[in-house]
């Protein structure tokens, strides 16, 4: 795996309470540098909650969280420009052009003049989202929008890519555009670490971790965590009911 000595992002012991929920308990992982790490598992397991904290979006609870040796809470600004963070909502202007939109998320970074134009053409290029420059963003497919999504915040050229369900409901052809997207970057050096819904993605990544009730199951390579299984959706359906089992079986004994 590339850079497997080399983690990029370390998560300790993380956890993340909301009063009486536990959204994030005691999460540790470690990203190699240029590696393609998923997190998968249940609905509300907590991979928004991790991402957003590892995003600096929210503080922990308790644990440390360090991206390219810099901690999260301590070094914002600093994390902020080596990171391009895509939530499950992304915020593009729905009245705004294709281009407007790019212009806006350059602007943020204090892109301008020539850099800005070759920037424009690299990521609305890369995204196949050229011919479409002056059309409004609200009149893009879903997968127009992801793409547009995932070139916005690209401009800036982060080291690492943090990205929330990004395929989710999108099209299986636009999924399959996007994951060469991702591929590409890969290949650039970037390190991309993204929450799924979707197991074949899965596959496709150097690690994986499972996520369920707060709490990280297993991280593996999605080799290694499908051993004995016939797909890796199969491993994963099976760790889960594991837990959800012994859960139950503790609460009945007590
Ligand atoms: N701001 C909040 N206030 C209170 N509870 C929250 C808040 N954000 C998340 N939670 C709770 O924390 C838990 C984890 O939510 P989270 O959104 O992180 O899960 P998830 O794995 O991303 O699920 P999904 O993929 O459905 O978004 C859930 O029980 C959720 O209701």
């Amino acid at each position: 795996m590339p850079g497997s000595d080399n983690p990029i992002i370390r998560v300790e012991k993380v956890s993340l309470r909301f009063g009486a929920v536990t959204a994030v308990s005691e999460a540790s992982l470690s990203v190699a540098a240029g590696s393609m790490f998923g997190l998968v598992g249940s609905d509300g397991a907590g991979k928004t909650s991790l991402l957003r904290m590892i995003a600096t979006m929210i503080q922990p609870s308790a644990g440390t969280i360090t991206i390219d040796g810099l901690d999260v809470s301590t070094h914002r600004r600093q994390v902020r420009d080596r990171i391009g963070y895509m939530p499950q909502r992304f915020g593009l202007y729905q009245d705004l052009t294709v281009d407007e939109n790019l212009k806006f998320f350059m602007d943020i970074y204090g892109i301008r003049g020539t850099e800005a134009k070759l920037r424009r053409e690299r990521y609305l290029g890369f995204s196949h989202l050229l011919p479409f420059a002056h059309r409004p963003a609200g009149q893009l497919s879903g997968g127009m929008k992801q793409k547009l999504g995932l070139a916005s915040v690209l401009v800036h050229e982060p080291k690492v890519l943090i990205l929330d369900e990004p395929t989710n409901g999108v099209d299986p052809v636009s999924r399959r555009e996007f994951w060469d997207m991702l591929r590409v970057m890969q290949n650039d050096g970037m390190t991309i670490l993204t929450s799924t819904a979707y197991l074949d993605e899965g596959e496709q990544c150097d690690q994986v971790a499972i996520m369920h009730q707060a709490l990280i199951l297993e991280t593996a390579s999605p080799q290694a965590m499908r051993y004995g299984f016939p797909s890796l959706e199969e491993a994963v359906i099976s760790r889960i009911q594991e837990v959800d089992e012994e859960l139950r079986n503790d609460s009945f004994q007590r």
